[in-house]
């Protein structure tokens, strides 16, 4: 078995993990079953969910002028079932290198953009050759992390994932230093998917299907009095305010500053009233003393509903084209997210919701945290997370076969033709209300 220290990556169906990565992941999954997932988690998903700003836009309205930006090209429809949700379907193609006269190097942020639908920019470029601007070339994602910036001929592991023609060359991007610009533009995806950014920003929100049912099972309502544990970039944040007809208040806590302004920044940009932001750290904002429901530090039983989707492993991202995460890395986060419980449970009323998310795939982060909540705190019970949208949970000690259906996880298929409700990233969703219990 591989030492906590070995650096040796283990290719997994075009997704490059530490085998502590995937030997972790087998305690949860057979083996079976983790190819098959991992498999699906390193294209990502050819459905692009887009979140419709419901507060002052018509998902028919939204549909009708994607369609138009689009020219047709896409096929543009609604959610079957959530009326806020519009689906825009992508295509799948065969990648060659044929014609390419030079492979181009990105880092992994810029190879997941790329495989979003953007094009590249310089500073995601780590190696190239001397190429003259307007050739055609491949784009290869350094996932081991290994190519050293401005190599010329990097010939380490690489997951390829576009073609493009060159725009600037190896002397503009690490001579001149020019850092804008399109440095690749893209011409082929292994998945082709419209490129959505900047695009309609004030009527939509681009959004992965389960964060969009993550604040649909919280079911906020007009009034409600609601915390968001750990908010940015505040998908979820600005969704919940939306559902609540921007009536009611949201308090947004989020501990990182730079997170916090991106925060801002997209609630701004989506026009909401009832969302108070404080850049706090979730752990330590609970006081005995205070008896305050607006500001940090904040009291008990203050809350209607709480979200709590905290930092997780991110196993279950997409696509997962490289993960390096470490044993130490990936045990320390159950923990982790156990240091919120406590206290999101004292500050929320009787009678009050709970919703636990995240986007990994580990029992450890998901079920296992469901079950220690459950005999821990007999004032929480596990209700059904509705709408249910996605798969039964994974049976663990202290979980009944009927609390697992009460859960849902989203768990992407390898099917290229798997629906939109399976065709998505790795996604785990809980929900408990708190009861008073006879003494
Ligand atoms: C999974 S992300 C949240 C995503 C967010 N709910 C959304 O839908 O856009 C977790 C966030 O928690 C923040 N965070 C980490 N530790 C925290 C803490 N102790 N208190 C508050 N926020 C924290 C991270 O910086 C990160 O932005």
């Amino acid at each position: 078995m591989a030492t906590e220290n070995d650096t040796i990556l283990k290719s997994h169906r075009g997704c490059t993990y530490h085998p502590h990565v995937l030997e972790y992941l087998k305690t949860t999954f057979s083996e079976e079953k983790l190819e098959e997932i991992t498999t699906a988690l390193s294209v990502p998903p050819k459905l692009t969910t887009i979140r419709v700003n419901s507060l002052h836009h018509q998902t028919s309205d939204v549909i009708s002028n994607l369609k138009e930006l689009l020219n047709g090209k896409f096929d543009v429809t609604s959610h079957p079932s959530l009326a806020d949700v519009v689906v825009i379907a992508g295509k799948r193609a065969e990648l060659l290198e044929t014609n390419c006269v030079g492979r181009v190097i990105v880092n992994l942020k810029c190879g997941k953009a790329v495989l979003r639908g953007a094009d590249i920019f310089s500073p995601g470029v780590k190696g190239l050759p001397h190429l003259q601007a307007g050739c055609k070339v491949s784009v290869h994602v350094d996932v081991a992390h290994k190519c050293k910036r401005g190599e010329k001929n990097f010939t380490g592991s690489t997951v390829h994932i576009a073609n493009g023609i060159l725009k600037l060359t190896r002397f503009d991007i690490f001579k001149k230093m020019v850092k804008t610009g399109i440095a690749v533009q893209i011409t082929e995806r292994n998945v082709e998917l419209p490129s959505l950014s900047g695009v309609l920003e004030n009527q939509m929100f681009l959004q992965n299907l389960p964060s969009i049912v993550a604040s649909h099972v919280l079911n906020p309502q007009p009034g409600d009095h609601i915390l968001d544990m750990c908010s940015a970039p505040g998908g979820k944040t600005t969704h919940i305010a939306q559902l609540m007809g921007d009536m009611g208040t949201v308090i947004a806590l989020e501990k990182v500053q730079n997170k916090v302004d991106k925060l801002e920044t997209n609630i701004r940009k989506q026009n909401l009233n009832c969302i108070k932001v404080f850049k706090c750290d979730s752990t330590k904002v609970f006081s005995e003393q205070s008896t305050s429901s607006s500001e940090p530090p904040l009291g008990k039983e203050v809350f209607d509903k709480i979200l709590l989707d905290p930092p997780c492993s991110a196993l279950g991202q997409r696509p997962q084209l490289g993960n390096d995460l470490k044993l130490s890395e990936i045990s320390s986060y159950p923990s982790y997210q156990w240091c919120f419980v406590a206290d999101a449970i004292k500050m929320l009323k009787y009678g009050g919701t709970l919703v636990y998310s995240t986007c990994t795939l580990p029992k450890q982060e998901n079920e296992m945290i469901v079950a220690r909540v459950l005999s821990t705190f007999p004032e929480m019970i596990l209700v059904s997370a509705d709408p249910l949208i996605g798969q039964p949970g994974i049976l663990v000690e202290g979980l009944s076969d009927h609390d697992v259906l009460k859960v849902q996880r989203f768990l992407p298929s390898s099917n290229l033709n798997s629906g939109v409700n399976s065709d998505t990233i790795g996604f785990f969703i809980a929900k408990f209300e708190k009861i008073r219990v006879p003494l």
